[in-house]
């Protein structure tokens, strides 16, 4: 078992984007109660890319969307960018998630009557805030969506699609960049792209990206990555490789029935 990312060494100041600390969430009631978190505590340093795995059920979105704010835990705290989340309304919540998160789905959540460019600067335009033109210009370009701006998302691949979810996640430069499968529903030449972008997000410009997938081969873009069963974190890979990570989720994974 290891938690050890939940605690920096002693006389070590570290300055995390994240951190959860004995996260705990129970769906429904009596009988037919489900705990899908038992107790999960890991923090997550500015500028460092986390991939959550682990098998089906172990509890990976319902980790991801207590850390973002999109659930409530049962008990246990949620920390962001220095605030307590846990313990604010339900505005406030949202007001922080718009303001400093940012978030991509499997499903890239475009507006479907909003060009490209509109869709980027949306979160923006909802917080009353005006981007600036440079970021703005530095994400379009990283992503090769320079050509696509008038574009309407039926007018996009899917991978486009999602690079535009990505720019529109970055604009407002969150505190953390929350990813849910975000290379489910792409080819692999599509999903190394935005991975790849992910990537540079991090290295280049510092962002903390937190991401869930099933795969892999994306989790390897990861600095690290943690592994969920049974509703508790039991490993962490750091610098992982495609193998490695192929091992410990064969340690993981039930053996397939027959
Ligand atoms: N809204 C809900 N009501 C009741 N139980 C739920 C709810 N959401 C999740 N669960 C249960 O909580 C547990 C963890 O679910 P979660 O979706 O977090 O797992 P996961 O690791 O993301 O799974 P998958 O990889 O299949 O998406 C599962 O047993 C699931 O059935």
């Amino acid at each position: 078992m290891t938690q050890s990312s939940a605690a920096p060494p002693a006389g070590h100041v570290r300055e995390d984007a994240a951190a959860a600390t004995d996260l705990v969430k129970s769906y429904g009631t009596g009988d037919g109660a489900v705990t899908a978190l038992r107790g999960v505590s890991a923090a997550f340093a500015r500028g460092q890319f986390t991939a959550i795995m682990g098998p089906s059920g172990s509890g990976k979105s319902t980790f991801l969307h207590c850390l973002a704010g999109l659930d409530t835990a049962t008990s246990g705290s949620v920390v962001i960018g220095g605030v307590e989340i846990t313990a604010l309304s339900r505005t406030r919540l949202t007001k922080l998630r718009r303001d400093r998160l940012g978030f991509v789905f499997q499903s890239f959540n475009l507006l479907p009557m909003l060009t490209a460019e509109e869709n980027i600067r949306l979160t923006g335009r909802l917080g009353g805030r005006r981007a600036d033109r440079q970021w703005f210009d530095t994400i379009v370009d990283a992503l090769g969506l320079r050509e696509r701006l008038s574009h309407r998302p039926s007018e996009l691949s899917g991978g486009q699609q999602q690079r535009v979810a990505v720019a529109r996640a970055l604009l407002t430069r969150p505190e953390v960049l929350f990813a849910d499968e975000p290379t489910g529903n792409l080819d692999s030449r599509s999903g190394a792209e935005v991975l790849g972008f992910l990537r540079t997000a991090v290295d280049a410009y510092r962002q903390t990206v937190i991401m869930v997938t099933h795969d892999p081969v994306a989790a390897a873009h990861a600095d690290r990555v943690l592994f969920l069963a049974d509703g508790m974190i039991v490993d962490e890979l750091a610098a992982p490789t495609i193998d490695r990570i192929h091992a410990q989720m064969r340690r993981l994974e039930p053996a397939p029935c027959g």
